[in-house]
């Protein structure tokens, strides 16, 4: 009875990967190091590095740990690098989600939880954003989702396997015990870069755009702890395990903060007056993402804990301050 969590060595996977160590499940990690950490595999679960498009192995990893569900986390993130190369997105992201669903329809698991994203909106029509709306990506990175999404749903049909995908808002923070957190090697979120203006592993930040239909005229994203999220990842699990229906939730606190804020509350918590210029408008930003959360509560019970901005920012500071120390030491 143990989790295969790919992406397990990346920022959402390895908060998951802690939620579920801490409840007292066995975990094995598949990541093949792309863009995690060896070092971020939670102690206590397995690792295995390699590619969750290789059916071979991705067989052997099931049958050897005796996995009974799969969290699917693995994937390329950066949108605007999709538009660049949609290829390479539609491989990761489709194809090897593709292989992956095959392995655990041959071998028989029956719970798979996957990561989506708003992205798969596109520009919504109107905020909060429920999960009936139209999927309308706009992005090869929303498209290669999309298409996982609707894998899921065929083969959930034809094959004894159910699934949740959840589809992620804005993610952000950190462990709040410091265990983890996010360290892509090339970070675009704005709460870790506003969190490197602040601990200055960046001299200053831009904002992407002031012309906005909103209230101080920058975009608005409904930021959600990663820990909230990873606890709505087990809560899931125990959902299809209790013979839940398969199901897409939006992942968010159905509220939201401008990019003004966001900087305001790095800025208040963190104590740094750190320099911000203005930019032009980022191409493909939505004026503002909020969540419609009402779904994600009622079907799994899903009680946030951290629904603080100040909060979010001050975890992620903090790991922000120990990737430094982490750094000098490794120096
Ligand atoms: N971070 C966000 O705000 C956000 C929002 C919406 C959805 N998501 C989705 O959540 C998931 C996790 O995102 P994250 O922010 O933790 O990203 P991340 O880059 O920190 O983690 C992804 C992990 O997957 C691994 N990986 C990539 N391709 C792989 C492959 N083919 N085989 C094995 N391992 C592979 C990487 O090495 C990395 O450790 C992704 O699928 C992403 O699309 C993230
Ligand atoms: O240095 C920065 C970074 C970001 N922003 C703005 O901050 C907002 C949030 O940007 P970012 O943190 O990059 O998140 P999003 O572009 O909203 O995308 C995230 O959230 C989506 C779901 O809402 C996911 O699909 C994506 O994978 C994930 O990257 C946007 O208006 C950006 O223009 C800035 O002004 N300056």
């Amino acid at each position: 009875m143990t989790v295969l969590v790919t992406g397990g060595a990346g920022y959402i996977g390895s908060h998951a990967a802690l939620a579920l160590l801490d409840g007292g499940r066995d975990v094995v990690v598949l990541d093949n190091l792309s863009q995690g950490h060896r070092w971020a595999v939670p102690t206590g679960a397995a690792f295995v590095e390699g590619d969750c498009g290789d059916e071979d192995l991705v067989r052997r990893v099931i049958a050897e740990h005796d996995v009974t569900a799969i969290m699917h986390f693995a994937g390329s993130i950066i949108v605007p690098d999709s538009v660049i190369y949609p290829l390479e997105y539609y491989r990761n992201n489709t194809v090897n989600s593709r292989a992956l669903l095959q392995v655990a329809v041959d071998s028989g698991v029956k719970h798979f939880i996957f990561s989506s994203t708003a992205g798969v909106y596109g520009e919504p029509k109107a905020t909060p954003i429920n999960e009936d709306f139209a999927l309308k990506p706009i992005s090869p990175y929303g498209t290669s989702k999309m298409m996982t999404e609707k894998m899921l749903a065929d083969a959930a049909i034809a094959h004894d396997l159910r699934y949740v995908a959840l589809r992620y808002f804005n993610v952000a923070g950190a462990d709040p015990k410091g265990r983890s957190g996010q360290t892509s090697r090339k970070a675009t979120h704005l709460i870790k870069i506003a969190s490197q203006a602040a601990t200055g592993t960046r001299p200053q930040m831009a904002i992407y755009g002031e012309d906005y239909e909103t209230p101080d005229g920058t975009c608005i994203r409904d930021y959600i702890h990663v820990s909230d999220l990873a606890n709505a990842h087990v809560l899931a699990l125990e959902y299809l395990e209790r013979g839940g229906e398969s199901d897409v939730m939006n992942c968010g606190y159905g509220r939201g903060f401008s990019v003004r804020e966001v900087i305001g509350a790095v800025k208040k918590v963190s104590g740094v007056d750190f320099e911000v210029e203005l930019a032009d408008r980022r191409p493909g930003d939505p004026a503002a993402l909020i969540a419609a959360a009402d779904r994600i509560r009622q079907k799994l019970g899903w009680t946030p804990v951290h629904d603080d901005l100040e909060d979010i920012v001050r975890h992620a500071l903090d790991w922000e301050q120990s990737l430094k120390s982490r750094e000098v030491s490794a120096a």
